[in-house]
């Protein structure tokens, strides 16, 4: 049986993936599209997807939705180019595992797959593994952590992907009274709608077609301690409303039961969205947000945590450094500057897989730029945007982009960036030089 399905349209590169990942003892199947991976799919499950996000029939965000839906909690990891990576953030909130950015380094692609399959838990937080920042906005955030961690107060988490909310949500419950009872975290972005209300609530033998037994809900596991609810604005309206009960009346009621079974559980949710926005296009409901809302914990991005950013980076070469038997001790100047100056969409866990890469690629201790994803630079460069009202400047920054774009988007042939560009291969050369793009 396959263990990895690529799902790639470009043959050539799918086939270098599979014989790397061959030769590394893994049984791989390539799809080309789509319509061919939802057909695979259907036979068989998987150990694990690899997808690449641009697709002839979509993006690998559809089959990303369709694997989830169906209830399947495979690992599945999106292979973008860099200009696609705030798509790829999303699609970590739709349940995917990870992100690689292309071009695709084999070595970095084995170290994400490994540690998928082989560790069970691979996204598992230790404490020992965190850092809590020395900036004015993480004493800010830490104090709120401890002080409502002592006590039993429902609280909403509140920040972009990546930056750190299922830690905060750990470290709440570590510093609470209920530390030796279960902290059950579930990601409601990866749940389908239909099977929610059973995950949460537990369902008895025969309560639908597939319960073939009676199976204990996440409320019910975490009786005593804290349940962590990721992505709660996807809840759908019906498990919103048995949610409030939960919370109001402190029971639950499984699926087909009509037993009712007391709970004491903290509950602690995150949210990537202002879910005010959500209530007011009635998607969410305000009862329920209002009864979550006992105090709200907003994580700040990593661009808006000032000197944080080097802590981390120092903080992730050591954890990469023991993780991967190397000695990186030094960053060269270029690849710092590069670093500090880069926006971070994808948060800590942009940064984490950033500095894993810059280490596994850094043998001999010194970290270089060559080291760091070649796309950083250009999108740190493109958001050096002329400020001034000079048309001349900023149209030429425009163009400048668009060139480098493009050319990454046809993997530098020419004569396609030109046709796509609309000009001659003369004209693509001569703006090339001016631009000093190579
Ligand atoms: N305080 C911290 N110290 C060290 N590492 C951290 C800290 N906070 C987060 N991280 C790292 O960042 C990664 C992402 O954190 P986490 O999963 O908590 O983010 P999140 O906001 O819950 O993400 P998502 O919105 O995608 O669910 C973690 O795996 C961890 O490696």
């Amino acid at each position: 049986m396959s263990q990895i399905l690529i799902i790639e349209d470009d043959a050539t590169f799918a086939q270098i993936i599979e014989g790397f990942l061959s030769k590394n003892n893994y049984v791989v199947e390539i799809a080309a599209d789509l319509n061919q991976a939802f057909k695979l799919v259907e036979k068989q499950e998987y150990k694990l997807l690899l997808i690449d996000y641009r697709l002839p029939d979509g993006t690998g965000l559809d089959l990303l939705k369709y694997v989830r839906n169906k209830g399947q909690q495979v690992p599945i990891i999106i292979m973008t180019s860099f200009n696609d990576v705030r798509t790829a953030v999303k699609s970590i909130q739709l349940g995917a595992f990870d992100y690689i950015t292309k071009p695709i380094n084999p070595d970095e692609l084995l170290m994400v797959i490994k540690g998928l399959l082989e560790k069970k838990e691979p996204q598992k937080t230790e404490n020992k593994d965190l850092i809590k920042g020395k900036s004015d906005v993480s004493d800010r955030l830490y104090a709120h952590i401890d002080l409502v961690a002592q006590t039993d107060m429902s609280v909403i988490i509140q920040g972009e992907s990546g930056t750190g909310k299922e830690f905060a949500a750990r470290t709440l419950h570590n510093e609470s009274k209920r530390k030796n009872k279960p902290f059950v975290a579930i990601d409601c972005g990866a749940l389908s709608k239909d099977l929610a209300a059973s995950e949460l609530f537990g369902h008895v033998k025969g309560a639908f077609t597939g319960a073939v037994n009676d199976k204990k809900g996440q409320f019910e596991m975490a009786n005593g301690g804290t349940l962590f609810l990721d992505e709660i604005g996807n809840l759908s309206y019906e498990v919103q409303i048995k949610l409030l009960r939960a919370l109001q009346e402190r029971v639950i009621q499984p699926l087909g039961s009509n037993k009712l079974i007391n709970v004491d559980v903290r509950i602690i949710v995150a949210t990537n969205d202002e879910l005010n926005n959500t209530m007011k296009t009635g998607e969410f409901r305000e009862d329920l947000y209002h009864r979550l809302n006992e105090f709200k914990i907003i994580i700040p991005p990593l661009r808006e945590r000032g000197k944080d950013l080097e802590l981390f980076i120092q903080h992730f070469i050591n954890i990469a450094n023991k993780e991967l038997n190397r000695n990186v001790s030094e960053i060269a100047a270029d690849a710092k500057a590069l670093l500090l100056k880069y926006d971070w969409p994808g948060n800590l866990r942009e940064l984490r897989n950033v500095i894993k890469r810059m280490v596994l690629l850094s043998p001999d201790g010194v970290a270089t730029i060559q080291s760091l994803p070649e796309e950083m630079t250009i999108a740190v460069e493109q958001v050096q945007l002329p400020n001034s009202s000079d048309l001349k400047a900023i149209n030429e920054v425009n163009e400048k982009n668009l060139i480098i774009e493009t050319l990454n988007k046809v993997k530098h042939n020419k004569s396609k960036a030109a046709k796509i560009l609309n000009i001659d291969r003369k004209t693509l050369y001569s703006k090339m030089e001016k631009y000093s793009i190579d």
